[in-house]
């Protein structure tokens, strides 16, 4: 089987979670009605968008309500969330955490990203995560990472080494730096070998313009399906044969040389 997946590039109001969640909610009946999805993917923060002054009100305690949530929708339409992050407040800290809840509603897994990104003030408000953000979906061998990680090729690789053949990227990009997101997906889906699966967010708050762009792309760097810069859906199906067929060819898993790397 070939997993079909969708991306749902949002546009988050800022500091709103009712309003997210019902967003979402539509937006999943849309996608589904649409795009006839195994997987779903959702952007980053996507309930409460970087209004990050406003966390100790507004993150969600211990990420219950949003686990629910997807668990919910996960077996009311028989699909598998990779549900983008949401702002999780724990005993003292706050972290932008994934979830992954698969079609029988199912907990799966969580990775909460791990490089903060100062230009946003993240490290103000956020501790980073201390996990690997590897998990098995839809029979897929996936890894998931959060905006800022995709510039760390090193975390990337981490991965894709222990055996991830889908690389899925939740993000609120910026669009001043649409440029740096496209090449540095590209790059990442070239030198694994991996698809790329990225989830932008649409619209803007009262600090940034978001970049859309939303992207899915093939272990040989072709992209297969890319959103514009408004809120929407793009979809495409995965086949992990391509991901062996073109590690084959061109074998950098087994030509790698770490032991000249440090
Ligand atoms: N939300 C983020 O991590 C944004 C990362 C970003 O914009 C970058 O340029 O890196």
């Amino acid at each position: 089987m070939k997993p079909i997946i969708a991306c749902i590039q949002l546009d988050i109001k800022f500091g709103d979670p009712d309003f997210n969640y019902q967003q979402v909610e539509e937006k999943v009946a849309l996608a589904v009605e649409q795009e006839n999805p195994n997987i779903i993917v959702l952007p980053e923060l996507w309930t409460t968008g970087y209004d990050l002054t406003r966390l100790d009100e507004i993150a969600d305690h211990d990420g219950e309500k949003t686990k629910t949530f997807l668990s919910n929708l996960a077996k009311k339409y028989n699909v598998h969330f990779v549900g983008g992050s949401i702002a999780k407040k724990s005993k003292d800290s706050v972290t932008n955490t994934m979830y992954i809840v698969d079609n029988s509603g199912k907990f799966i897994h969580e990775y909460s990203k791990l490089h903060l990104f100062k230009l946003m003030d993240e490290h103000h408000f956020l501790v980073s995560g201390t996990e690997k953000g590897l998990f098995e979906i839809g029979g897929l061998k996936s890894a998931g990472v959060i905006c800022y990680d995709i510039r760390f090729p090193e975390w990337i690789r981490a991965h894709t080494t222990k055996g991830a053949e889908v690389l899925f990227v939740v993000a609120e990009w910026p669009m001043p730096r649409l440029h740096h997101w496209k090449t540095l997906l590209l790059s990442r889906a070239i030198e694994n070998q991996c698809y790329v699966v990225a989830c932008n967010r649409a619209g803007s708050d009262p600090n940034n313009e978001f970049a859309g762009h939303s992207l899915i792309i093939d272990p040989w760097g072709e992209i297969v399906a890319e959103a514009n810069e408004k809120a929407g859906i793009i979809s495409a199906e995965i086949d992990a044969e391509v991901v062996k067929k073109v590690r084959s060819q061109i074998p950098i898993f087994d030509d790698r040389l770490p032991q000249y790397y440090q």
